[in-house]
């Protein structure tokens, strides 16, 4: 460690009862399979499908057990950095925002003022920059205003110590104080806050975009003629803190909005991203840069010097590419009904993929380093070439023709780590493809971070209590599924790009097992095809009266019986260990189910679509709640936030479909076992069929629901017509012979 007290430590997490109960599934998987392929040429078609889909299963299940295998933590000591204070470098914090109805300007206002209040050594190495591709004045105006605010609240944290510097969270709780005279001071001042954040707020929430360009002058002349998709770039500095006395003052503030045509693509998040990251070169040009989405406030106010400990603290810079905090949320939901707020996939893969090439980037809560961005490889890959300044053609083919950009990367591109020459990509369009945030997948982010340890570089997980970084995730049926969607069609278009993560771990520097760890994720929607067979295979027995598992009597019973209840119970105790109830256990298994056989299943087909050139993949942004109140951001006319929403978009049809169809399987096989005709021959269906039917019904209850409810928690008319229609021809065909 270069000087001094070690700033974290890296703490392998033992697991061994979890590995041995790892072990235990994937026998019972393998054994399953195993069986099935010694009694394959006995059995019909059904028995193939079902030998595919588990054989599948297993293959799931070892990614898994990959992911999970080798645990670490990273703890961080920022009061270890004392003594360091003049080396800490400058920080470049971006914030993205794309759309001011769904994502309301005051949740962006928070985010942003949560950063420029940020505790670190020196504010003027602090820079904020916020990109709006909505080019709306309002979203300027609510910044114009929230700078003035800061000079009054963030002096007001930093004496107080806040906690939760977004206000809107600080505020929604009562003020923590004693009975002194200094207790006194601070609930007047801590009174007099609320009344400005107030005012703030309310002037944010009724700006309107007809009376800013009307009144607003000069300043908003720019954003007059705009058209969202169409206008050239708008840079403002809302707040310049160079006139401040070192030390002293608030981070720089500079809204942008890049320049848009409808002649271009404009590669949504990646693509503001790279001009965030261009723009802030010419004007700070920070080593360091942290992105946030817009909804993503800092909760933690040493959060930069957390990540400090990282990016400085290891004896080599190839373990701290870039540091990831892992995404949470605040106000969730109790128990966790649209199975979005991920808190056992955060710990436990998120977790396991930290002890091996690192956890992945995740599009928010991140600390970049600059020139791992610019595409530069880890210093230890470079250590046998002779070392030289880029040269500046090599920077311009790099970085375009700017003479500012140019000279800021070749501040960045220098000194010992990075002075290296750049001959060994080989062509320019290479050079624009390794570089930045990499276009051609809705999960810019995935994507993005697995370019980054393709080329040899490790990422550093930064858990701090209290959390990093708290976000809102969506509520209701549309908005999750919708997200759920964009990733899968993100992951999946990564998976069969030339960014393959397989591609990189065979061509470059992605390690095996943290390939395997990135097709957890990139499969997803490939997982869709598999389970909507094994979905069909129940109804199907049901109806034609046939089984596809052993019967009650069979001694293979045995082993799907024991899977099952395994399976379950390693999921549940997965859910215990993280604090987490049964209810939300069950929960996050009934979405999980629900989102493969919609949100995957439309994901997989749309990308089939897209590259047979049919059609094209939009990212569809996620609607946020107003931050005005910290309830979770569910509306206060919802009866129950929890229960699922529907509307009429396709994502809906699959699971209606598969709903009614195992209800009408139950009924047809109950119905005939109880007059009793065929009940009794040989190759019908048993306990295994009814129990996989019945399991179905259970998971898919919000749909089975929203067919006898009605309004938003019903399902539309269009969607139940078009789901009667698939079902009526699967039953046909079923029952055709
Ligand atoms: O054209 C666009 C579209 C989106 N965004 C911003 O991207 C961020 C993420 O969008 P959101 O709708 O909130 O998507 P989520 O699904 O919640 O985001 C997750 O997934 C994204 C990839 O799909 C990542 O980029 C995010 O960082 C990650 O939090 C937000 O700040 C948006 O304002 C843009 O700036 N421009
Ligand atoms: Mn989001």
């Amino acid at each position: 460690m270069a000087g001094g007290k070690k700033l974290h430590e890296r703490v392998a997490l033992g697991r061994t009862a979890w590995m041995l109960a790892d072990f235990v599934i994937l026998l019972l998987l393998l054994a399953l399979v195993a069986r099935r392929a010694a009694s394959l040429g006995e059995r019909g078609g059904t028995w193939l499908a079902a030998l595919v889909c588990e054989a599948w299963f297993a293959f799931v299940w070892i990614l898994n057990m990959n992911g999970k295998w080798s645990p670490v933590r990273f703890d961080t000591y920022p009061e270890n950095l004392s003594h360091r204070l003049e080396e800490l470098p400058a920080v470049d914090m971006f914030v993205t925002t794309a759309d001011p109805a769904l994502e309301p300007p005051l949740i962006t206002v928070n985010t942003v003022l949560s950063l420029l209040a940020l505790d670190y050594p020196d504010v003027g190495k602090l820079a904020c920059y916020v990109s709006d591709d909505g080019c709306s004045p309002v979203t300027c105006y609510a910044l114009r205003e929230a700078a003035k605010f800061a000079s009054l609240w963030i002096p007001f944290c930093k004496r107080y110590d806040v906690g939760v510097r977004a206000p809107f969270m600080y505020f929604s709780s009562a003020p923590e104080v004693g009975t002194g005279t200094a207790d006194h001071e601070f609930l007047e001042s801590w009174a007099l806050m609320k009344t400005e954040y107030e005012k703030l707020a309310s002037r944010i929430e009724n700006a309107d975009e007809v009376s800013i360009l009307r009144d607003g002058g000069e300043e908003f002349a720019e954003f007059i003629d705009a058209e969202r998709g169409n206008h050239p770039t708008i840079v403002k500095v809302l707040w310049d803190n160079s006139k401040s006395k070192a030390g002293e003052g608030f981070p720089h503030l500079v809204y942008l909005s890049r320049e848009k045509s409808p002649r271009h693509r404009h590669n949504f998040k990646a693509g503001a991203m790279n001009v965030l990251t261009r723009v802030s070169a010419v004007m700070t040009n920070a080593p360091i840069m942290l992105n946030v989405d817009c909804d993503m406030f800092a909760n933690n106010p040493q959060v930069a010097l957390h990540a400090m400990c990282l990016l400085l603290g290891f004896d080599d810079e190839i373990h701290s590419g870039f540091v990831q905090a892992p995404q949470k949320f605040y106000g969730g939901l109790k128990d966790d009904p649209f199975g979005n707020q991920m808190q056992v996939i955060t710990k436990k893969i998120g977790g396991g993929l930290a002890g091996i090439q690192g956890t992945f980037y995740g599009g928010t809560g991140c600390f970049h380093r600059r020139k791992v961005i610019y595409g530069m490889p880890p210093p230890d890959t470079v250590k046998h070439e002779t070392r030289g300044s880029p040269s500046y053609k090599e920077l311009q083919a790099k970085f375009g023709s700017s003479k500012e950009l140019i000279e800021s990367s070749r501040n960045i591109i220098s000194g010992d780590l990075l002075a290296r020459p750049t001959v060994d990509i080989s062509s320019r369009v290479e050079m624009a493809k390794q570089i930045g945030w990499v276009y051609g997948s809705m999960t810019e982010d995935i994507l993005t971070g697995q370019r980054i340890q393709a080329a040899g570089w490790e990422s550093a997980l930064l858990d701090t209590d209290p959390p990093a970084f708290l976000g809102c995730a969506p509520t209701g049926g549309p908005a999750s599924l919708t997200q759920f969607k964009r990733w899968a069609t993100g992951l999946l278009e990564i998976l069969i790009s030339r960014n393959s993560p397989i591609l990189g771990t065979i061509f470059k520097g992605l390690q095996l097992r943290q390939c395997l760890g990135y097709l957890i994720v990139d499969a997803w929607p490939v997982r869709a095809p598999f389970e909507l067979c094994y979905a069909l295979l129940g109804p199907f027995c049901l109806l034609t009266n046939q089984s596809f598992l052993p019967t009650a009597s069979d001694e293979g019973f045995h082993i799907p019986a024991a899977l099952f209840l395994t399976y379950n119970i390693y999921h549940l105790m997965e859910y215990k260990e993280c604090g987490l109830s049964v209810r939300a256990w069950w929960n996050n298994h009934r979405m999980q189910r629900i989102t493969s056989a919609s949100a995957w299943l439309l994901a997989f087909l749309t990308v089939i679509l897209k590259t047979l050139g049919l059609s094209e993949t939009v990212f569809e942004v996620t609607r946020k709640e107003s931050s005005t109140s910290s309830d979770g951001g569910a509306g206060t006319d919802d009866a129950d936030p929890g229960l699922f929403t529907f509307d009429s978009a396709p994502v809906f049809i699959p699971v209606t479909a598969l709903s009614v169809l195992n209800i009408v399987a139950l009924t047809v096989a109950a119905w005939r076992a109880v007059v009793g005709t065929v009940a009794g021959v040989h190759g019908g269906p048993g306990v295994g069929e009814f129990v996989c039917c019945g399991w179905m019904v259970l998971c898919f209850w919000p749909f089975v629901r929203g067919l006898v409810s009605s309004g938003k928690y019903g399902i539309p008319w269009s969607v139940r017509v078009k789901a009667g229609l698939i079902v009526a021809a699967f039953v046909h065909l079923c029952t055709r012979n």
